[in-house]
């Protein structure tokens, strides 16, 4: 017999269904549905897919700027770790979005750093999460996000398909994420969002390979915005993908590590 080992993505998404039955224990689904209409009041969505495409309509590249503490691959990569200050960092420095990981048993993330990093600056944030139930898309809004992420491989083209249209019912963007063929198909098929990440790394392995962009890209129709993320480093790294026609990056361990992240970001896409 076969022992299959639960990869880390299983143990997150596992994880995650206890957590969000707790949340719903503790905050009920109405009470929710009254925050995120009063959240489209005080906090308007800020128009993130257009913050991104903007940048690349002037010949700039859309960066997608990350607010992580700490992943389950890498450990602790920022300390201290002020979400307010990172976020003004960016903003000064061009960002056009900015990315707050909220997942707190593996990312060491929170609902409030998305909630300051927010207020700290003018720039549309996406929660990053695993979402995999209507309960967190309207979380999302009603902290304030501008958009959501949705993984593939942690959904299927149902599911898909309703937390795409509800998160946009919400007056937010969707940032669809793939990384293998099957996924993309599954994102084609039962999404209709602009916004198209395809991650280098691997969720289940931690195997990271900027290849899965320059393999994928040609099977994504031409208007999607692709948005390439994960393991980008250097300049040399943008460069590549700025060659082959990908403008829209997210990037988060290379701005985390450094004093300045906003500062590392100018040195990896000024011109
Ligand atoms: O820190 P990096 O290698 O620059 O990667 C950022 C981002 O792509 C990564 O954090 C990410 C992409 N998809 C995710 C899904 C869940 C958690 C995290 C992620």
């Amino acid at each position: 017999m076969q022992i299959e080992t639960p990869t880390i993505l299983k143990k997150i998404v596992e994880r995650k269904y206890e957590e969000i039955a707790e949340r719903k224990s503790h905050t009920p689904y109405g009470n929710l549905e009254v925050a995120a209409s009063v959240a489209n009041v005080h906090n308007a969505p800020r128009g993130f897919a257009q913050a991104l495409r903007h940048q690349v309509a002037i010949g700039k590249a859309g960066v997608i700027a990350e607010i992580k503490q700490a992943s389950p691959s890498k450990g602790i990569i920022r300390d201290p770790f002020i979400p307010a200050d990172i976020a003004r960092s960016y903003e000064r420095s061009g960002a056009a979005c900015l990315s707050v990981l909220t997942d707190s048993d593996f990312f060491k993330g929170h609902e409030d750093y998305l909630v300051e990093a927010r207020a700290a600056c003018k720039l549309p944030v996406i929660r990053k999460d695993f979402i995999v139930d209507e309960y967190q898309v309207l979380e999302a809004r009603a902290i304030g996000a501008d958009c959501i992420l949705l993984i593939a491989a942690c959904l299927d083209g149902e599911k898909l398909r309703e937390l795409d249209r509800m998160a946009r019912d919400l007056g937010m963007d969707v940032l669809v994420e793939v990384h293998n063929r099957p996924e993309l198909e599954l994102a084609l098929e039962y999404t209709e969002t602009e916004l198209f990440g395809i991650n280098n790394r691997d969720l289940h392995t931690f195997e990271l390979s900027l290849n899965h962009t320059f393999e994928l890209m040609g099977s994504v129709p031409s208007d999607r915005l692709i948005v390439t993320e994960s393991g980008i480093h250097t300049r040399d790294d943008v460069a590549i993908m700025r060659e082959k026609g990908i403008h829209a990056f997210l990037v988060g361990e290379a701005f985390m590590r450094a004093d300045d992240p906003g500062e590392k970001l100018a040195e990896l896409f000024q011109s």
